[in-house]
């Protein structure tokens, strides 16, 4: 029963709830015409769990900024708490531990604590690295996908941990195996079942593994931190874990900051920080072999402003419209993590007149103001456009979300948007990307998971001429 006042939503079975209104293996289209009978704001009953589902600018805004406080939970199934152990920083509840934890996690990735070597630095090392296979493969047809995904795997393998892996190394390969299997167990049915029949849970069933794949994890974590316990400078930090033991040190017996809670972080870093970047880089590399002349245009500019220059730094940017504008374009079309993180309210609160008790699931349906009519000039199509003004200067619209927005807004996106930028830039000078001749049309319809994937594609690597 939906209590009073609540959002209005589909009728929901004993037991099931709204679940057999969603197709588990991509509810996207399930939740944009549930909005279209129901309203930007509806519920749907997940099991026997309330949600909220919010979609549009206005009701977003109100949500996620005028009332973050309220909305700024995270939901707590039982699956997550065993799995999480309630550490780390992207599902921990709202309360001092997540608050003082992403406070210090912004301030370290904002480039201070990091030691000597800034972040552009350590992205611009990672670059070499791509560029390498690809000056190895002109004139030949090349998948980026292992590719941009490594090399967002180690740019914050660096920034964590100061260590990078070779792209065969076995680590590297365990690392992601152990990410995507947790993510989708996490974030599927299993969770859910998980979570309504507590007799199973000793079984060997799939979530077993989760559990395995997190410890393997946590052990190479261990085994990291307790590396740099032996070879650290107090004061002197070199990565994200010696400041963190820094701040232990200063900290004394507080004991929100632990190790356990540092190895919990890192894993939640490197979970948030890969997929993500890597799956934006992959959209957005198909999106410029699509359409050569954005690419050309892009070109252009980056030829005129950087010559002389043998990089690019992130201050480019500001002299970078065109480009600029393109990166965002790909962000907002590419729509990476759609249904964002979901949130929980902390209190009763009120939203757009409805009462939403607290301890209610919130669904942000990002994809409904990246898509908002009224919100850009072109809504539907690929086209830099709706990021310059009539002057072609640089403009961000307010319903530029793919990073969500608020309290829990991503906690790496600045980091996020240096790699993007001086990856895109770099690559751009000095090679042409094109589509292959044989390759059919290109295929924009993405893969559905965690985050939205572009399906497996080849792209040929051309020199420029003038490299
Ligand atoms: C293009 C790349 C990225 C996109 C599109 C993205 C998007 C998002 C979104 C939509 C959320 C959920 C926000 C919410 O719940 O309201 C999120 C949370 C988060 N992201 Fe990102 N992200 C990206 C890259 C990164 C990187 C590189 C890192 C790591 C440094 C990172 C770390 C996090 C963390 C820790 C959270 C949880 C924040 C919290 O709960 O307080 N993300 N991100």
């Amino acid at each position: 029963q939906r209590p009073k006042n609540f959002p209005p939503g589909p009728p929901s079975l004993p037991v099931l709830g709204n679940l057999w209104n969603l197709n588990m293996k991509n509810p996207l289209k399930d939740f944009e015409r549930l909005r279209q009978s129901y309203g930007n704001i509806y519920s749907l009953f997940l099991g026997l769990k309330p949600a909220v589902v919010i979609s549009e600018f206005k009701a977003m805004k109100e949500a996620m900024v005028i009332k973050a406080a309220d909305f700024a939970g995270r939901p707590q199934n039982i699956l997550i708490t065993n799995l999480t152990n309630n550490k780390g920083v992207i599902l921990v509840d709202y309360g001092s531990l997540w608050r003082d934890h992403r406070r210090f996690a912004l301030m370290t990735l904002r480039n201070f604590g990091l030691g000597k070597k800034s972040m552009e630095e350590r992205i611009h090392e990672e670059i070499q690295h791509i560029i390498k296979p690809l000056d190895d493969n002109i004139g030949k047809t090349l998948s980026p996908q292992f590719l941009f995904h490594n090399a967002a795997s180690n740019i914050i393998c660096k920034v964590l941990f100061g260590t990078r892996y070779e792209y065969e190394d076995e680590t590297i390969k365990i690392i992601v195996r152990c990410f995507t299997e947790i993510i989708k167990i996490a974030n599927g049915p299993w969770a859910m079942i998980y979570d309504s029949f507590p007799l199973i849970r000793p079984l060997r069933l799939p979530y077993n593994k989760t559990f395995q794949n997190m410890e393997i994890f946590l052990n190479i974590a261990r085994r990291l931190v307790n590396e740099h316990k032996k070879s650290r400078v107090p004061g002197e930090p070199r990565d994200f874990v010696d400041c963190y033991l820094d701040e232990v040190d200063k900290r004394g017996d507080d004991a929100t900051f632990s190790e356990e809670q540092l190895t919990r972080m890192t894993f939640d870093l490197y979970a948030a920080g890969t997929d993500t970047t890597s799956n934006t880089l992959l959209s957005g590399f198909l999106y410029l072999m699509t359409y050569p002349h954005i690419q050309e245009r892009c070109q252009q500019e980056i030829d005129r402003v950087l010559q002389g220059h043998d990089k690019v730094s992130f201050e480019d940017r500001h002299n970078m419209p065109y480009m600029q504008a393109v990166i965002h374009e790909i962000q907002r079309i590419a729509n990476i993590v759609p249904l964002s993180v979901f949130h929980c309210t902390t209190k009763d609160t009120e939203l757009m007149g409805y009462s939403i008790p607290q301890g209610t699931m919130i669904i942000q349906n990002l994809t409904s103001v990246l898509r908002e009519e009224g919100q850009w000039k072109f809504p539907h199509e690929f086209n830099p456009e709706n990021f310059l003004n009539e002057q072609g200067e640089f403009i961000k619209p307010e319903a530029f979300m793919p990073f969500s927005a608020g309290s829990r807004v991503c906690l790496g996106e600045s980091l996020a948007r240096m790699e993007l930028f001086l990856i895109t830039v770099t690559l751009l000078r000095k090679f042409k990307f094109v589509w292959p001749e044989d390759a059919g049309e290109p295929d924009f319809t993405p893969v559905f998971g965690a985050t939205l994937t572009p399906k497996p594609y080849f792209m040929t690597i051309q020199l420029r001429e003038n490299q």
